[in-house]
């Protein structure tokens, strides 16, 4: 497994986020964490970024425990985050944002591919790289914090709710997109509030509620579960 989370517990003062959360990750799969508002599911990337130090538990990244790494190492150690709410540097241009993704990085050569690979797969920002960060649309920020995250050249590629306001066409794009990035080699654990898309897409999916995992399996069986429909996808 890349990514092992055992037994995780967290607390924001005194309230607890995570229960005990256990989840893993393995190379080349795409994993997809679905649940209600609040249940928990930022606060899971929160904590293998390492924003938020977790209680109690143990998180294992390639071999190594980095449980207690700082979050600036876990990006040297190959994970990477697109954050809820994209974040962009909104005095910079589209080009100087992609150029802060590789911020760990010193292989000038290696970083030049990579961001023609991401202007490939983002034409849009190829197209708009002198553009500062803030005026690009809702939906070209949550691009360019999705390749912002893959110029670290990430082992995992941590992505909270890539289609959260987009148009129902680039929310199939940015989807094709994760597949497409999935097929060049990276991992993904993916957040999202769009489950019939994610679970869709993704080889396995845990479903959160109120700080814990309350169901795991392959995308389609999760598609296909009575209660999974009936609370996530507005069917019964
Ligand atoms: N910084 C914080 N301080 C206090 N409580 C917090 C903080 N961040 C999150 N929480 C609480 O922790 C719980 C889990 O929040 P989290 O953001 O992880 O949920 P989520 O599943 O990502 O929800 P959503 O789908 O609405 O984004 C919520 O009850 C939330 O109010």
């Amino acid at each position: 497994m890349l990514l092992e989370i055992d037994n995780i517990t967290l607390l924001y003062g005194r309230i607890q986020a995570l229960h005990g959360v256990s989840l893993n990750v393995g190379q080349g799969e795409v994993v997809a964490l679905i649940g209600a508002n609040g249940a928990g599911k930022t606060t899971i990337m929160r904590a293998i970024s390492g924003i938020r130090p977790v209680a109690s538990g143990k998180i294992t990244f390639n071999g190594e425990d980095i449980t207690k790494v700082r979050a600036d190492l876990r990006v040297i150690r190959g994970i990477s985050q697109s954050p809820e709410g994209r974040g962009v540097f909104p005095g910079m241009t589209v080009q100087e944002n992609l150029d802060m993704g590789a911020y760990t990085r010193r292989d000038t050569k290696e970083i030049a591919a990579d961001l023609e690979r991401v202007y490939g797969l983002f034409p849009r920002l190829k197209e708009r790289r002198k553009q500062a960060g803030g005026t690009m649309s809702g939906g070209e920020q949550q691009m360019l914090a999705v390749g912002r995250a893959l110029m670290s050249r990430p082992k995992l590629l941590l992505l909270d709710e890539p289609s959260m306001g987009l148009a129902p066409l680039l929310i199939q794009q940015i989807f094709e997109i994760i597949t497409e990035i999935s097929k060049q080699g990276t991992t993904i654990l993916v957040v999202e509030q769009n489950a019939q898309q994610a679970l869709s897409r993704a080889d396995r999916a845990y479903v959160m509620e109120t700080g814990r995992i309350v169901k795991e399996g392959n995308g389609p069986a999760l598609l296909d579960d009575p209660a999974v429909r009936e609370a996530y996808l507005g069917a019964a």
